[in-house]
């Protein structure tokens, strides 16, 4: 019998195309081996009448694919980075994440270009409290509504007129071939991307050194580096995407540029700093710059949120 790798996979369409893409990539790197998708129905999927917050924060997207993964049932699970909190729980390691995305949050609407051409008071939903936080410190008169589910939900629920515009991911929108939904990015200036944002990462267990090994060739140098940038600052902040904290890095190949920010999700106050050093201290610089945000009050609009 040939050797089979399984990926534990929600069953969103956004986590099945995610999960296709990298069993794509790997049956194509390893002919000789069966990648094989399991598909998982779990309780953040279930559950759409709360907010994300309430129903489990951190980690919620990830557990009952670890469990699989736990149980010997999966080889991995991908996860949009995103959606991974700081720290893993034990026996679990994340060694290769793909080539990214797009970073970028997109602005949706039927009716308006751009966030700056809102009304005043328009409705935009969204459940992100750091895209709250953006959008209210760009526009105050803004209304923000929760939005939850998948990502064709919400654009239904736009559609049939709950909102003036929300904001999405461009990097869900383009996997499921709506980009033409998107009537223009905010720039990383506008909504710096929360942690991880447009990059497909692959969990398996810390002592599976053998699908460690097989899924090596899809890692990408570069976004490697930078989300060891991102996620030292969410380690410092203890922070997962249900926290109003951004941060993005670039590079190119020696020094890294990593922005952050915390803002309180009314926008009434966004702490933001920055901060440039060698790409081999990724992780220290990340570290160094999440200090200097806790200091300049980062730490009273975190400890507000409990
Ligand atoms: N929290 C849900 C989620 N997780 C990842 C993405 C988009 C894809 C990505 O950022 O990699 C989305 C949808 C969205 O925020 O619009």
């Amino acid at each position: 019998m040939s050797k089979t790798l399984r990926i534990a996979t929600r069953q969103s369409q956004l986590a099945m195309w995610q999960a296709e893409h990298v069993q794509v990539r790997l049956q194509t790197a390893l002919p000789e081996i069966d990648v094989v998708l399991l598909p998982i129905r779990t309780e953040g999927d279930r559950v759409l009448d709360r907010p994300l917050a309430e129903i489990g924060g951190k980690g919620l997207f990830l557990k009952e694919l670890e469990a699989a993964i736990a149980a010997g049932e999966a080889d991995m699970a991908v996860h949009s980075m995103k959606d991974v909190p700081a720290e893993l729980p034990p026996g679990f390691a994340l060694p290769t994440v793909l080539a990214p995305g797009s970073p970028l949050d997109a602005f949706v609407s039927n009716h308006y270009d751009t966030l700056e051409s809102l009304p005043d008071g328009a409705r935009v939903g969204t459940s992100s409290l750091r895209r709250a936080a953006m959008i209210k410190h760009l526009r105050p008169d803004l209304e923000i509504l929760s939005l939850r589910g998948n990502v064709q939900t919400r654009l239904a629920k736009l559609d049939r007129g709950d909102f003036d515009a929300i904001v999405l991911a461009c990097a869900g929108l383009e996997r499921l071939e709506l980009a033409s939904r998107i009537a223009s990015e905010l720039t990383i200036e506008q909504s710096l991307p929360a942690i991880g944002q447009g990059v497909l990462g692959i969990e398996i267990r810390a002592d599976d050194d053998e699908t460690a090994a097989h899924i090596a060739a899809l890692d990408d140098e570069y976004t490697h580096i930078r989300i060891d940038a991102e996620r030292a600052v969410n380690a410092r902040l203890e922070g997962s995407c249900h926290l109003p904290i951004a941060a993005h890095a670039v590079h190119d190949g020696q020094t890294l540029r990593l922005r952050a920010c915390v803002g309180k999700p009314d926008g009434s106050v966004m702490v933001r700093d920055e901060i440039s050093g060698p790409t081999g201290e990724a992780a220290e610089l990340g570290h160094r710059l999440a200090d200097r945000l806790l200091a300049a009050g980062a730490d009273k609009i975190l400890a507000d949120l409990g």
